[in-house]
């Protein structure tokens, strides 16, 4: 269908347009969300730390579906391996499982006019701190880029919202570097309070100087821990170790967590007026950005000592400065910095109270190692169209309930599909809803997959756009359409997730108005049957049709030999009819006929069924 015209049907057409890129993407016919070329992937085996789902169970998942490899096969498997750009220097186990699964191209310093020059011929792309990831580079990438690696924790160096817009998926290293940035934050803690940096500086320069550096104990001194997360409660635990007392600031953070440890949870303002040490470990978000400035420096104890092995843009640089300068705070010690590097003359770093180290947090063996893993089993299980379990931008889905609903998804996918072409163009659909019937407790039904899909299915066939699970739900809001979902307990066999879905749009014209209920929406629904998704209801009318090929809906007067006449017009026009269903609602009244073809029949043929006198309307659906 034409994507211009169609687009009409969208009340609002602010979507940028948003290119092709093929990850999660589920075709009309396949369901195992680009999950095939891990049936051919013989040389990547993943690690079960990580949430992918084993090849056996997509096989599985294949075999209960009865599906057929033509319908999954991708053309251009396995001759196309996967360009991955590694912008930023990657430990070497994780490079060997990226070059066991694709090309990769490591090529560290790019300034940004040579990555967006790069990126436009690769699949992923790896980084750590130091890459900008801009909505540059999403443009730059012409939709090929399925998927950004930030080797590492902190994502403020990626654009997560451009990277939405264009369906390419974030994925972090979360885990592997904790230990070595608490550690870091103990090592700056310790060094700072005995101004090791400073009498090491001084030695080297030929001084003896006793007297001078001497330092402050830590037993028995308050520590505040701003961000009680990973990296935070493992600091806390070691400078308990330290004899130290700690308090916490966390809005996030569990109580019962902070308990464990030992460790006090507070507000922020009793947390840095009260520590006489004050490390810093929450994320840069813009609530975060420069949270401590004049006004916060103010409310802290007099001569406090601060570290960051967080990220620079939490202090207003300037601001710390001042308060070093004016003894409110009486050290500093930075391993991040707002701009990074610093200008080679910062005041800060050139200050004589504050220790610096290059954003090393990170940067031990181990840790390196760990995170290329991490990021590549990441990046090659997102390039498999699996769903990631450390993805930043996109709903986790775990690989049983994947597995479950993926003859649901394709259903969605299709009666999305059927939804949006009973609608008259032009009438702009702003409003659809879906009612999941289930025989299970609503709450235990996630239809993230299945409102993406749905959303995939109504927006495809009538816009450039590619929808897949990362973009569907921002797609859906540019194109001004609003989706609500209703969950409807039913007396149904548990045992299966969703008993029908059924998809209903308002305020809206059908090309066929059959599918019109009492109610003046458009209305179908359907349901997995035997694995196959089906049509079992347009509007009133009960149907039975499985959602394969292409459709035609016929509304007849209910009398004998329709099937017959349609058929054999059909039959004139070497059109092949893989199945009829009549669904009536009065006997001998009014009756709709869905009819599944093999192919398109032409004009002439669609216009003698038309003339059927009994005929009173049809339509001609692709699904
Ligand atoms: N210097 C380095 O090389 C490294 C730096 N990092 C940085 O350390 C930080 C923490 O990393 P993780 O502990 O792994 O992350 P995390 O996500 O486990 O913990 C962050 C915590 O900050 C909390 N938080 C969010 N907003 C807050 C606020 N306004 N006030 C107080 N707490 C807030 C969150 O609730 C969360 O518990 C990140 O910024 C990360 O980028 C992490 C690893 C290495
Ligand atoms: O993981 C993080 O957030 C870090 O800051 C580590 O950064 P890096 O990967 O060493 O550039």
């Amino acid at each position: 269908m034409a994507s211009s015209s169609a687009n009409a049907l969208f009340s609002s057409s602010l979507a940028p347009s948003i290119p092709e890129s093929p990850l999660f993407s589920i075709s009309n016919s396949s369901v195992s969300l680009n999950l095939l070329p891990t049936l051919h992937s013989s040389s990547f085996i993943s690690s079960s730390r990580c949430n992918f789902i084993p090849i056996r169970s997509v096989l599985k998942t294949v075999e209960t579906l009865e599906l057929h490899t033509s319908d999954l096969a991708d053309p251009t498997f396995p001759n196309t391996r996967s360009t991955i750009l590694v912008a930023e220097k990657l430990g070497e186990a994780g490079l060997k499982l990226l070059r066991s699964f694709g090309d990769v191209d490591c090529a560290y310093d790019l300034s940004p006019e040579q990555l967006c020059a790069k990126i436009s011929s690769c699949d992923a792309l790896i980084v750590r701190s130091g890459t900008t990831v801009n909505r540059q580079v999403f443009e730059a990438a012409k939709g090929r880029l399925k998927v950004v690696g930030r080797a590492g924790v902190g994502i403020d160096n990626v654009d997560l919202q451009a990277a939405t817009e264009f369906g390419c998926l974030v994925v972090n290293a979360p885990t592997a570097n904790t230990i070595a940035a608490a550690e870091h934050g103990i090592a700056l803690l310790t060094a700072m309070a005995r101004n090791v940096a400073q009498a090491d500086a001084s030695m080297k320069a030929g001084k003896w100087e006793r007297n001078k550096y001497v330092g402050v104990s830590l037993v028995g001194k308050t520590l505040a821990v701003m961000g009680f997360g990973k990296v935070g409660s493992e600091v806390a635990r070691r400078a308990k170790g330290l004899g130290m007392q700690v308090i916490a600031h966390d809005p996030y953070a569990p109580v019962d967590r902070a308990r464990a440890i030992g460790v006090e949870l507070v507000s922020f303002n009793q947390a840095i007026s009260t520590a006489d040490f004050i490390s810093l470990h929450m994320p840069l978000t813009p609530t975060t950005s420069k949270i401590f400035n004049d006004d916060t420096f103010a409310l802290m104890k007099k001569g406090a000592r601060l570290i960051n092995v967080a990220r620079g843009g939490v202090i207003d640089e300037d601001a710390l400065v001042r308060a070093l300068d004016s003894g409110v705070v009486a050290q500093a010690a930075l391993d991040v910095f707002a701009e990074e590097p610093p200008p080679k003359d910062s005041k800060l770093v050139q200050h004589k109270n504050v220790t610096v180290t290059p954003h090393l947090g990170a940067s031990t063996k181990e840790a390196q190692e760990g995170v290329a893993i991490e990021i590549a089993e990441a990046v090659v299980g997102a390039l498999n169209g699996e769903l990631s379990a450390t993805a930043v931008n996109a709903p986790m889905v775990a690989p049983e309930v994947l597995s479950e609903l993926a003859p649901y998804v394709v259903l969605a996918e299709k009666l999305g599909r059927l939804a949006v072409q009973l609608v008259a163009g032009g009438s702009g659909i702003k409003s659809i809803r879906v009612v999941y019937r289930t025989g299970r407790t609503p709450d235990d039904l996630d239809t993230r997959l299945l409102r993406a899909m749905i959303t995939k299915g109504i927006i495809e066939p009538i816009s450039d756009n590619h929808i897949n699970l990362v973009n569907a739900d921002f797609t859906a809001k540019q194109k001004g359409l609003r989706i609500s979902e209703e969950r409807v307990e039913v007396n149904a066999p548990p045992e299966f997730p969703v008993d029908t879905i059924q998809i209903l749009i308002s305020n809206v014209e059908s090309k066929f108005a059959s599918a019109v209920s009492e109610n003046g929406e458009v209305a179908i629904e359907g349901k997995v049957k035997y694995g196959v998704p089906h049509l079992t209801r347009v509007a009133s009318f009960n149907v039975d049709v499985s959602l394969e090929g292409k459709l035609i809906l016929c509304r007849q007067v209910d009398q004998p030999g329709m099937i017959g006449r349609v058929g054999s017009i059909l039959g004139e026009n070497n059109v092949n009819v893989n199945f009829m269903s009549v669904g009536r609602m009065t006997r001998k009244k009014r009756a709709i006929m869905a009819i599944g073809v093999d192919e398109e029949p032409n004009k002439e043929s669609l216009r003698k069924i038309g003339e059927v006198p009994a005929v009173e309307e049809f339509v001609f659906l692709n699904l």
